[in-house]
């Protein structure tokens, strides 16, 4: 068995090093206690690797890194890894962009309250002096102060939620959303920043770029409030650091509330002299939840792009995302894995792919396009990626076609993919259901509803009794477990999907094509 390297390069949690530690097709290196200058001999083997901040994933990295295919970003920040070289050379970046968002909402909250109330610095004066000095702590509250929120994303928006309980009057400047996703949670919505300027409280919330680095510098603060407090829990350099650091002396600033610095670690920064500040090193996303939740993520999707069979939160595909709305992100997904899956039940040359959508998903067939190329020559061609997909089917003479639907088969949105293949025509449809709920719902004429997961045989039999036993004892008597049996049946047949828990040699499906009823067996795994 050929196996994938994945290299990782900062410190995850252990649930996500098992997971690659147990995975046959993985040779998984730990590489997150050597220094960054070793590092770049080390990932020259590395088809997928795992970073966090820490590793900057800039030309030396990407040079060294020749094998490379695929690279995790285990958080949401991905402002050290330099996109368009990691586009240039065909690698797809990723990142885990949720599971830490807890985190980073309540280290916000803790930032906050911790500045009002000047806590690390009356908590050390009794600690660390032992000196009971009550009339030297006099606070003030969040109740009735105005919070402005710049970038009521993920983060923004729940701490503006978290703000509101505490009966804070909370205001968000968001160019890039409509302004109904903040009022209808109640907070007001501003396209002017002044507004947020003459706020009691400010808190950033938006990804590091062009655009938002030194958002706020000498010309905004001399705008606020005097005695303004500042939090920002998302990236250094959004505030401009030198007036930052300006202001806190004079006590324009009252208080600031730092988790990230420009330059990081930030051992010897200015800031960390002041009084008047609450400081944590980039400790956003750690917490024991979040990072293990991450680390599982990134160790899956990490082993999935390996194998070529997704990408998940692909940040370099040639679509641009920003112009995908949130609804189409699991249809593209789950088009890649259907195709996936189809490629893997025939195993034969692929001479055209169809693929058909109806509903609302049928504008982004292009990308669908795209994605189900994926999918369909991930099991026959390595190094397939959505960079080279459509150059790879070109070359091998596959004809790529897409079709639209008007909205016919009760579905609000469905996607189809048919294949044609030397042995003949398959096909597969799914929908998503809650937002999120990926299913397949149709398999070759077949009604079905199944998650598109897991180790799976694909059954065709005539629909006569005794066969889900007969199915039952040979793959028992292969110590094999059925986790789900799925029938579908009609008049010239049945056809059953069942997932097992251990993959089916093909010592066993050959005793399952065996079975009198059998017309055909095929395994696939997603
Ligand atoms: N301290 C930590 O450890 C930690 C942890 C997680 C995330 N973060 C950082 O927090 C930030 C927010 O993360 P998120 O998950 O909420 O991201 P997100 O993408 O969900 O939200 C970002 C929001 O910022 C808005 N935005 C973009 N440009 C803007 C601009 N010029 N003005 C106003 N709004 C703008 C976007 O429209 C979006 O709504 C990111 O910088 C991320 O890297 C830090
Ligand atoms: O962008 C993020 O997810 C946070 O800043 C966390 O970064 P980290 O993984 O280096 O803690």
């Amino acid at each position: 068995m050929s196996k994938h390297t994945i290299v990782v390069c900062d410190h995850i949690h252990d649930a996500g090093l098992e997971i690659l530690q147990n995975t046959e097709d993985v040779n998984y290196v730990y590489a997150a206690d050597i220094d960054k200058v070793a590092l770049l001999d080390v990932i020259k083997d590395a088809d997928v690797a795992i970073t966090r901040s820490s590793t900057d994933v800039d030309e030396k990295f990407l040079n060294a890194a020749t094998n490379l295919k695929a690279i995790i970003r285990a958080g949401v920040g991905y402002d050290n890894v330099d996109m368009e070289g990691c586009s240039k050379r065909g690698i797809i970046a990723m990142n885990v962009p949720t599971a830490n968002t807890i985190a980073a909402v309540e280290l916000t909250m803790t930032h906050m309250l911790s500045c009002m109330r000047k806590f690390p610095y009356a908590h050390g004066q009794l600690k660390d002096q032992r000196i009971w000095k009550r009339e030297d702590w006099y606070g003030r509250e969040l109740y009735g102060k105005k919070l402005g929120v710049i970038g009521f994303g993920n983060i923004g928006h729940r701490v503006a939620l978290r703000a509101k309980s505490f009966e804070m009057d909370v205001i968000t400047y968001d160019p890039y959303i409509p302004s109904t996703k903040a009022t209808d949670l109640g907070i007001k919505y501003t396209t002017n920043f002044e507004d947020i300027l003459d706020c009691d409280i400010i808190t950033i919330h938006t990804p590091k770029n062009k655009e938002t680095i030194d958002m706020i510098g000498e010309e905004e603060i001399a705008k606020m409030k005097d005695g303004v407090v500042l939090i920002n829990c998302a990236r250094g350099g959004l505030y401009n650091e030198d007036a930052l650091v300006n202001n806190l002396k004079s006590g324009k600033i009252a208080m600031a509330g730092i988790d990230v610095f420009k330059k990081e670690p930030a051992t010897d920064h200015p800031l960390l002299d002041l009084p008047n500040v609450t400081v944590t090193a980039h400790l956003g996303a750690n917490t024991k939840e979040s990072q293990r939740e991450i680390s599982v993520q990134a160790a899956n999707n990490a082993i999935e792009s390996a194998r070529g069979i997704a990408y998940p939160n692909a940040l370099n595909l040639p679509i641009d995302e920003s112009k995908i709305p949130s609804f189409v992100k699991p249809y593209i997904e789950l088009t890649q894995k259907m195709a996936f899956l189809i490629a893997q039940s025939d195993k034969t040359e692929i001479r055209s792919i169809n693929i058909a959508a109806e509903g609302e998903i049928a504008e982004y067939l292009e990308s669908l396009e795209t994605f189900a190329t994926v999918g369909a020559l991930a099991v026959s061609t390595e190094d397939i990626n959505y960079v080279n997909a459509n150059f790879i089917a070109e070359e091998k003479g596959i004809e790529i076609t897409t079709s639209k639907f008007s909205n016919h088969s009760g579905y609000q949105n469905k996607v189809s993919i048919k294949f044609t293949t030397s042995k003949g025509v398959q096909t597969i449809s799914g929908t998503v259901f809650n937002d999120d709920v990926q299913r397949i719902v149709e398999l070759n004429g077949f009604a079905l509803d199944i998650e598109p997961q897991g180790k799976m045989l694909i059954m065709r039999n005539e629909d006569v009794p005794g066969v889900i036993g007969e199915v039952g004892k040979t793959l028992a008597n292969s110590n094999i477990n059925i986790a789900d049996f799925r029938l579908s049946r009609q008049k010239d047949g049945a056809l059953a999907v069942i997932l097992i828990d251990e993959k089916a040699s093909s010592n066993v499906i050959k005793e399952l094509e065996n079975i009198q009823a059998a017309k055909s067996v095929a395994y696939a795994e997603i």
